[in-house]
């Protein structure tokens, strides 16, 4: 066996480690996020997650990813007892569907709202604007895979997304052949963790999801790790600003890498990891609610 492979088989039990073990089951619910207030009024809050490094943790391969332990249990306990319970995401729903379809109740919001299903991805909503670009966006995941033989292009069909997880020294060419492709052929540009995105220019994003879906919650939560997330926190400060009485909660997830490190500046809680969510989540649903403030 050589370094190389002495170092990925480290590095592989440690992801399993980090799957499999659960942080112990401290207090999880700190003051500053008032939870008593939360659960005093469960039914008319909305709770917003987003996928990767948020309920589940980051992995080299994004085929390999799996939901943290205890997050399917404790979705569906607040599914069951929440106004609205949502994945906002930046994978298709298909992919969500696959790890989480079996969640009752769940939303799932694709592609930065590009796709919607309510029933667990058997049918799933796409917004007609972006239908158009699936042709502009099959020639960009071609024209990626010649530019960087190598390295993982993703097809999401109406995104390409460009990953240098693999190899980092590819972030500066990956940035740059991005932007030139984004003013060519008029597609949005989105950086995420190690990934560069081409999207079609559609007017819609996490905020905007989060702000279609707050009609009526007397409060919401978002939880994110990355730059896409920011959106979602910033819906939240509106609902705040024009909803007199509204309660927010912006939950970050993780120690951010690179550019995704500005969400943690804007959190009102930091969890460090994914298997964190669900026992933030197991202790909300416990929470004594006698004295909920207004
Ligand atoms: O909005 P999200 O649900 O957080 O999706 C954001 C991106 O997630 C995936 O990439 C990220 O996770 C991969 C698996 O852990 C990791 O290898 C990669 O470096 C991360 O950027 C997904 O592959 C992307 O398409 C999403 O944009």
């Amino acid at each position: 066996m050589t370094k190389d492979d002495e170092a990925a088989r480290d590095d592989a039990a440690s992801k399993q480690r980090e799957n499999a073990t659960e942080p112990a089951a401290e207090a999880m619910v700190p003051a500053g996020t008032n939870a008593t207030r939360t659960a005093a009024r469960l039914s008319e809050y909305g709770f917003f997650f987003d996928f990767d490094g948020t309920l589940a943790p980051i992995q080299q391969d994004p085929q390999s990813v799996q939901p943290a332990v205890g997050v399917l249990a404790a979705l569906s306990a607040l599914a069951a007892r929440a106004a609205v319970t949502a994945v906002v995401s930046a994978r298709p729903v298909a992919f969500l569907a696959g790890r989480l379809g079996a969640v009752p109740g769940l939303r799932l919001h694709g592609l930065y709202g590009l796709e919607y299903s309510a029933d667990g991805g058997a049918s799933v909503r796409t917004s007609p604007e972006a239908e158009s670009y699936v042709p502009l966006i099959a020639r960009v995941v071609a024209d990626a895979r010649a530019a960087f033989p190598g390295a993982l292009i993703e097809d999401k069909r109406l995104s390409c997304a460009l990953h240098f997880r693999a190899d980092p020294d590819l972030e500066p060419r990956i940035d740059a052949w991005a932007g030139a492709r984004a003013e060519a052929d008029g597609l949005l540009l989105q950086h995420g963790r190690m990934v560069v995105e081409l999207k079609p220019p559609v007017e819609t994003d996490k905020g905007a999801v989060v702000l279609r879906a707050a009609a009526g919650l007397a409060g919401a939560w978002y939880f994110g790790d990355d730059l896409g997330d920011l959106p979602a926190f910033a819906a939240l400060d509106r609902l705040v600003a024009e909803r007199p009485g509204f309660h927010a909660v912006r939950v970050a997830v993780g120690v951010a890498e690179g550019r995704g490190a500005a969400l943690g500046g804007r959190a009102d809680l930091l969890l460090d990891a994914p298997p964190r969510v669900p026992l933030l989540l197991d202790s909300l649903l416990t929470e004594p609610h006698g004295s909920g403030a207004p």
